[in-house]
């Protein structure tokens, strides 16, 4: 409830509830404490009861055997009748850390990171065309399937549309792609090899992910604690020159001079770069970045997932969109460099949350309650009666209504 409290502290305040909070925190320190009362005071129960025995002992052996002069010996024996229960107290408390190891030991895991035997070539893969057939994935094998023969082609670079209403599916597809759920049936091709047959490492290294990131950091961890630069480029791959480009170009550093966060000024510090005559704002690579990311605004961490996968050039990435939580402007922007030259090449899978952005992409796959209802170029989706064509229509009179 504490680490909690602290992520959600804003919202504790904006609502007023400091006093809630606290008295709430207080209770549960209460009760965290009571253990730990009770159980002392039970352990000087026990050293009194266990004091009484060894007196009793001492008193029978000094009245029977004083001429046999164990005397001395049993004078300890009530020290080390308290002392041989409370390790045996603490061995048990302790076991529970060998116990949690254990179950840890026994989770189920995942597939091998590279299976020597089938690796794919180096250059894998080269276009990023995707065949998906009958897919059926669940995400455990006592529950129903949540995506149910599900086949489509994608071309090498390729831009593609996911849409479909919440639970559709859309989620779960990007999850097969990555081999984080397994499929139950089915296969997933990219550029001609079974991603089945490869091993995790040679799968995810080769594709990227931006990830929607929420408000509840916790469910997506995708900045994490270090700068700018760490985060990055974690491996220390690039040239400053190339991760301040990439900035550049996604308009980072205009973010943070606009962006409402409360210490997005914090992280923009004057650095050797504002001397460069091509930097019109500046910042520096080593502005901290809070656990999760939380010292920026959802819209800046999707800007660093983005400068990620820019500097990564995979031939294939899956796309995130967010959702109302990013402002129009950072919308737009994101939408610029998705469809710009650094995405030129790669083969684009984006979950589409707003349908007004979609006219721009090669083709859209329309999901529902995890099947495939529709796959076409948008404008040929427009001409069959169907979800999509019924979505755009909604959507556009709910545009204008909020124009209006
Ligand atoms: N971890 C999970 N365990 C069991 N079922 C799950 C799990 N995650 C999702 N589901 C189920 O799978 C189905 C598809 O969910 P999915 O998250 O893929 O939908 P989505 O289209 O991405 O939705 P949204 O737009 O709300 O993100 C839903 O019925 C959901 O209840």
């Amino acid at each position: 409830m504490f680490s909690e409290t602290l992520v959600g502290v804003s919202t504790v305040r904006a609502y007023g509830a400091q006093q809630r909070f606290i008295e709430e925190n207080q209770a549960r320190v209460d009760t965290n404490a009571r253990c730990f009362y009770y159980m002392y005071a039970a352990n000087r129960w026990f050293g009194v009861r266990t004091a009484l025995i060894g007196g009793t002992v001492i008193l029978c052996a000094a009245l029977a055997t004083v001429s046999l002069g164990i005397l001395t010996w049993t004078l300890q024996f009530g020290d080390y009748l308290v002392w041989i229960v409370r390790v045996q107290a603490a061995l048990e408390m302790n076991l529970n850390a060998v116990e949690r190891v254990d179950e840890y030991s026994e989770i189920e895991q995942e597939r091998p990171a590279v299976i020597e035997s089938n690796r794919p070539p180096a250059n894998w893969p080269q276009r990023g065309a995707i065949t998906m057939s009958n897919l059926e994935m669940r995400y455990s094998p006592d529950q129903e399937p949540v995506l149910h023969n599900v086949s489509f082609s994608v071309k090498g670079g390729e831009k593609v549309g996911i849409v479909g209403r919440t639970g559709a599916g859309k989620s779960s597809l990007s999850l097969s792609l990555f081999r984080i759920v397994e499929p139950s049936n089915g296969s997933i091709k990219i550029d001609g090899i079974d991603i089945s047959t490869i091993g995790l490492y040679d799968l995810r290294s080769k594709i990227t992910m931006i990830p929607q990131v929420s408000f509840f950091f916790h469910d997506r961890p995708v900045l994490f604690q270090g700068t700018i630069r760490s985060n990055l480029d974690p491996f220390e791959e690039f040239q400053d020159s190339e991760l301040w480009a990439c900035l550049r170009d996604i308009k980072f550093w205009e973010s943070m001079q606009t962006a409402d966060t409360a210490n997005a000024s914090a992280a923009v510090e004057l650095s050797e770069d504002t001397l460069l005559p091509t930097a019109p704002i500046s910042g520096s690579l080593e502005a901290s970045v809070a656990e999760g990311g939380t010292n920026f605004s959802q819209g800046q961490r999707q800007l660093l997932c983005l400068a990620r996968a820019m500097l990564k050039r995979s031939v294939l990435t899956v796309f995130d969109e967010a959702t109302a939580s990013v402002d129009n402007e950072t919308d737009a922007n994101i939408q610029r460099v998705i469809r710009g030259p650094a995405f030129e090449d790669t083969t684009l899978l984006s979950i589409v949350h707003r349908l007004r952005t979609i006219a721009d992409y090669d083709k859209v796959l329309v999901l529902d309650k995890g099947r495939v209802m529709q796959f076409g170029t948008p404008a040929a989706l427009m001409q069959e009666d169907g979800i999509f064509k019924t979505c755009i229509k909604i959507e556009s009179h709910f545009h204008n209504y909020k124009s209006v």
